[in-house]
Order: C-alpha cells, then structure tokens, then sequence
C-alpha cells in the first residue's frame, strides 16, 4: 500500500470509479443494450434478448448434461456474485467476524473484497477474497465456525491460492440427500481402466473416481459410516479383470463378515489374524518376484495382464491386524506392508486399508497410503490424523457427520493439485450387488489357477 501521508479518505467518485474499472461488465452491458436500442430499435433489441432467454431456456430443456456444465456454473456464479457476496451483508458479515483492517490514518474499516465467484455445484461456491495487507489466512481459520454462522451456509473451507489471495470454499448446503446407486458393472476387461474407477460422486457433482493401479488406499470410518460401500464399488468396478485373471484378490477379513462372500473369488482369503499375516507374507513374496522378473525384463513396471496381474490386498479393519493382535504378529505385519507401501506401486501391488478408528497403531502406516478416505469419524483430532494437517480447518468436517444410515458413505478426500477437502459419497453396494460379480466371476473364469470354491 505503500506510505499514507494524508488523513482524508479516497474521494466516493474516485472508489466508483475504480469499481467500475474493476467490473467493466457493469458499464458495458447497459451500453450495449442502449446502444443496440438507439441503433437497431427497441423492438428489435427487445427480441434479441428475449431470443436469448428462450434460447438458453431450450438449451435447458434439450441438453441437460451441457447446460449443467457449461451455462448453469457460470449464470449461478453471477447470480450469488451479485446477490450474496456482495455490499453490506458480506461487510456485515465478515467486520462482526474481525475480519477486517483499519486504515491507520483516517479509521476507515477496509473489509477483504470478492474477486471472482465460482460456483462448481448447486450446494458449493468459491469466493475468491482480496487481503488487505496485515492479513492472514490463519485469521479466517480462527473465525471460521463465526463466519459460517454469518454468512448461514452450513461449512466453510479455506485455500491460499496466492499472496493476498484466498478462496472461501462455501458449501451452502447438504450435497447428498439420496443414496447414490451402485455402480454398473462393465462385462469387458477393455472396459476397465484400472488408474480410473468410479466410487461414488463428489460434492461438485461430478464423478467421485479413484485409481487403484499404480496407489494404495486408506479410508477410515467409525462402524456404519460405510467404508465397505468404498471397497464393494472399487470390485464391482474391476469384476471382468478379476474373471480374466487381470486382477487378484488377496482379502484380509479378520471380522469374518464383510468379504466373506468374495471368499470365492479371492486368490487368497484370510479370516485370522495369523492367516492374515502369512497371507501378507506370500503377498510380499509375490511382489519380490515380479521385482525380479521386472528387472531381468529390463522394465519399470507392470501392465496388468494375466501373466502379471495386478495384485489388490485389501486389509479390512487394520486397526485389529496392528493393535489388537499377537504384538510380534503386527510388527512383522507393520514391516511387510511398508513395504508394499513403498515397492508395490511398480508391481501391481495395491493396498486398500481399511480403519475404525486412526489410532497410534494405524497412523504410522497410514504415510504409506496415497489416496486416503476420511468418512464419519468419532473425534475431531481423527480428521487431521487421515487427511493430514489441517484438514480439518479446511472444511473437512468427518466428524460433524451425523451417526445415521442417511448419511453413511459421506466422507472427505483431499483434492491433489488443490489440496482443498472435497465431500463425497461412495455408492451404495447391498448384499445382492455384491454377490453380482461373485456370480459373475465364477460364470467366466478365466484366471490361471482353479477358483476356490466356499462352502
Ligand atoms: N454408500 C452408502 N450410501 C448409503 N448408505 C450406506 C452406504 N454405505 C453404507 N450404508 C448404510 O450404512 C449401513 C452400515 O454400512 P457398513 O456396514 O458398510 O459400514 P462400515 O463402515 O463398513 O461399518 P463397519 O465398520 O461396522 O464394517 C449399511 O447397512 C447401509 O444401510
């Protein structure tokens, strides 16, 4: 801002007219439509943008996907631009939340300006604010629970996006009231593209989608907030590759409930913790030998094929696996998936680790998950232990999530390039959707070893 000399405020014409520069589309849209009017006539013009509107209107109705894309972000971004981030109420809001500086000279209360509006989805908005100097994001997160209140949207995220600049991620309102549908299960291997599987959606509306060649998942949630829908989605979604023998199943199940239909699918399937630890033994060994034969190959990493598929050891309640069991079981244990952890990408070696609680015993291993699932949770301090520092303070709210059915499957992922939470929520696999691609499977098995069969 530089040095302020003078005690008298910037003239009200002079603010206008920097407003004006700032929004040139206030000046040129009345100018426009006058000018149009005295060259071309008031009728005419009058169609013209009566055409407009209709035209819109018939887009509309004709190409929902296009319009929701394309038009319907752009006109709500104006339209809450205009409407709710804008004159006294966001002053209101953001000087009763001390969100504001002082001129030193002439006292005047300068309030953060709203530099551009995005709105991604129905329920969420970015508000993209203007510092004043004196300012820091670490003040709207101290005050964040306050302007939620004032702004009365149900959560608030923060992002420095540069010096000075700061994106408010605003989520209006509850993304998710219906459950989401389990996924369709594609009949061709061609079909799958295994750095790409649809889980579930996201709270931009868009596809909630995960890779699982090439990355381990965490995902954590208190009994009932539906970590197993993540899980069912991700196999109904790699059935045909499984049939082909593309992909195998190493399932650790110690509660002997939720995959013990898959049992018959699985290349190994373990419902103890000491089963669970030979199984993850001959897992390590699996990977040390396509090591070797990557290196003899003179290759860096698999594509999955039958001769090296890619091999998908899902852990179910790693919490009992590392905590609760045999103490050298779970050291051994702990060493052996660091090691998937850091050498299995190459090889087609995936992890899907599954928790109750993010406790001292699962966190340290949860540096070696790529992708990581925070759904409901307990306490507030298991956010930040999933999601990382300050996740939380960001918006990512696992722990205000309601302990209720309607909304099991809700949870936070950190977006990569961003690192802003996102909300999401897993499609919901019943019992019968997941015995779809047990039958599935077995109907065209194509593996190279015989299928297990379960009693
Ligand atoms: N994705 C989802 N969408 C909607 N409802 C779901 C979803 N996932 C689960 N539910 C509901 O929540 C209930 C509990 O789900 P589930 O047992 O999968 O949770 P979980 O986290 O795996 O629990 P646990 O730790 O006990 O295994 C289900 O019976 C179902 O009614």
């Amino acid at each position: 801002m530089g040095t302020e000399f003078s005690k008298r405020a910037k003239g009200a014409e002079m603010k206008a007219a920097a407003w004006l520069g700032r929004h040139p589309g206030a000046v040129l849209t009345p100018a426009a439509v006058t000018a149009s009017g005295v060259e071309l006539g008031w009728t005419a013009t009058g169609g013209i943008l009566g055409g407009t509107a209709v035209g819109l209107g018939a887009w509309y109705r004709a190409h929902p996907d296009t319009f929701d894309r394309f038009a319907a972000p752009r006109m709500r971004a104006w339209r809450r631009r205009w409407l709710t981030y804008v004159g006294p109420r966001w002053r209101n809001a953001l000087i009763a939340c001390d969100l504001y500086t002082t001129h030193r000279k002439t006292g005047e209360m300068r309030v953060p300006r709203v530099v551009r509006v995005r709105s991604y989805s129905p329920s969420v908005d970015t508000v993209y604010v203007r510092l004043h100097p004196g300012q820091h994001l670490r003040q709207f997160e101290a005050k964040l629970p306050e302007l939620t209140e004032a702004l009365k949207v149900e959560r608030i995220a923060l992002e420095r996006v540069k010096p000075r600049v700061l994106a408010l991620v605003v989520e209006r309102s509850e993304p998710f009231t219906e459950v989401i549908e389990a996924p369709e299960m594609p009949y061709d291997g061609d079909a799958v593209d295994l750095t790409d599987l649809y889980v579930g959606e996201t709270e931009y509306g868009g596809e909630w989608r995960l890779p699982l060649l090439g990355q381990h998942i965490f995902a954590a949630g208190a009994t009932g907030a539906g970590k197993n829908s993540v899980v069912a989605s991700l196999l109904r979604g790699v059935a045909p590759l499984v049939r082909d023998g593309s992909v195998r199943l190493w399932l650790c199940d110690p509660k002997q409930m939720e995959f013990a239909t898959l049992a018959g699918i699985a290349h190994r399937y373990a419902d103890t913790d000491e089963a669970a630890a030979e199984l993850v033994d001959e897992y390590v060994e699996d990977m040390q030998a396509t090591q070797r034969m990557l290196a003899e190959q003179g290759q860096r990493k698999i594509t999955p094929s039958p001769v090296t598929p890619l091999n998908l050891l899902v852990l179910d309640e790693m919490g009992a696996l590392l905590a609760y069991g045999d103490a050298s079981v779970a050291r051994g244990l702990r060493r052996q998936l660091a090691l998937v952890g850091s050498q299995g990408r190459a090889t087609g070696h995936s992890m899907v680790g599954l928790v109750q609680e993010p406790t001292k015993d699962t966190v340290p291993v949860r540096d070696l998950f790529t992708t990581r699932i925070c759904l409901r949770v307990t306490s507030a301090a298991h956010v930040d232990m999933v999601l990382g520092e300050n996740a939380r303070l960001r918006g990512a709210l696992a722990d205000e999530i309601p302990n209720d059915p309607a909304t099991a499957g809700i949870g936070y992922v950190i977006r990569q390039r961003s690192r802003v939470p996102m909300r999401v929520r897993a499609a919901y696999v019943d019992d019968r959707e997941l015995d779809e691609p047990v039958e599935f499977v077995r109907a065209g098995w194509r593996g190279g070893a015989d299928l297990r069969v379960v009693a």
